[in-house]
């Protein structure tokens, strides 16, 4: 294994990748990252290209959800920078979001009581787009949120980030407490938009699942930075990768 610089991209036969690769739609630089002033994630180096889906795992509590929400603009750096569109930014979730940032948080954020179709039209979404994303969501576009399954909740709520058209989705935990066939269903749907050119930060558990669309993997622990590479030779490594950092992979 070989802790720091982040390799190649795996090259799954996706969209071709020039010599000179495209400037990072989102990148840390040295990023400490926490609450109150406490840093919980230091160090970290990090970019994410148009095309591509780089996967940040580690056990519970090493920081990734942290990194993904400063990454975001929810929480402020406490050191280092982060980077949106090529530039060191400071803004908030918000501005992010209208310059095409698209965040999915754990908590699969559907209203309940609402449709799906409402649901998709408070995300101002198309709903024409979410449905050629996910299908299999027209014959409950009239159902309350709150009587549709996990997995179909986190397909309302992924259809709706990826409906708005965004140049980045951070997502975390897309698979957590769903079953495994649904989970392909979602990484799938992932893969897909990064072949169209979309930036994917997806922090997963589900280790197996999260290797098969990602391109490159970064690995924390206990805040740290601990190990990054390829999907492939994380793929290699897997199991010294999980007896090391991931004690559930
Ligand atoms: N709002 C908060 N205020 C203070 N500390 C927090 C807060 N949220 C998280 N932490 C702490 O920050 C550390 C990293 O938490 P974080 O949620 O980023 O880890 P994680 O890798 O995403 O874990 P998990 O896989 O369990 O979700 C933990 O020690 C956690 O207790």
């Amino acid at each position: 294994m070989r802790a720091g610089g982040a390799g190649q991209p795996a090259g799954r036969g996706r969209r071709a990748r020039s010599a000179a690769p495209a400037a990072p739609v989102l990148a840390a630089r040295s990023l400490s990252a926490g609450y109150g002033g406490a840093p919980v994630v230091r160090g970290l180096d990090l970019e994410v290209r148009a095309g591509e889906v780089v996967v940040l795992l580690g056990p519970n509590g090493a920081g990734k959800t942290t990194t993904l929400l400063t990454l975001a603009g929810a929480l402020a750096p406490l050191g280092g920078e982060v980077h949106w569109a090529g530039r060191p930014t400071t803004a908030p979730l918000h501005r992010r979001a209208r310059s095409g940032l698209s965040l999915v948080p754990e908590d699969r954020s559907v209203i309940m009581s609402l449709t799906v179709r409402e649901n998709l039209r408070v995300g101002r979404c198309d709903p024409e787009l979410a449905l050629a994303t996910f299908p299999e969501l027209e014959q409950h576009l009239d159902r309350r949120a709150g009587l549709l399954s996990g997995g179909q909740q986190q397909m309302v709520t992924l259809a709706r980030a990826l409906a708005r058209r965004p140049t980045a989705l951070l997502a975390d935990e897309l698979s957590l407490g769903l079953a495994p066939q649904i989970v392909t269903r979602l990484l799938t749907a992932v893969r897909a938009a990064a072949d169209e050119g979309l930036a994917v930060l997806l922090v997963e558990q589900h280790v197996r699942s999260a290797l098969t669309i990602a391109d490159r993997v970064h690995v924390l622990r206990h805040g740290r930075p601990a190990w990054s590479g390829t999907a492939a030779e994380a793929e290699a490594n897997r199991a010294a990768l999980a007896s090391a950092y991931l004690p559930l992979a």
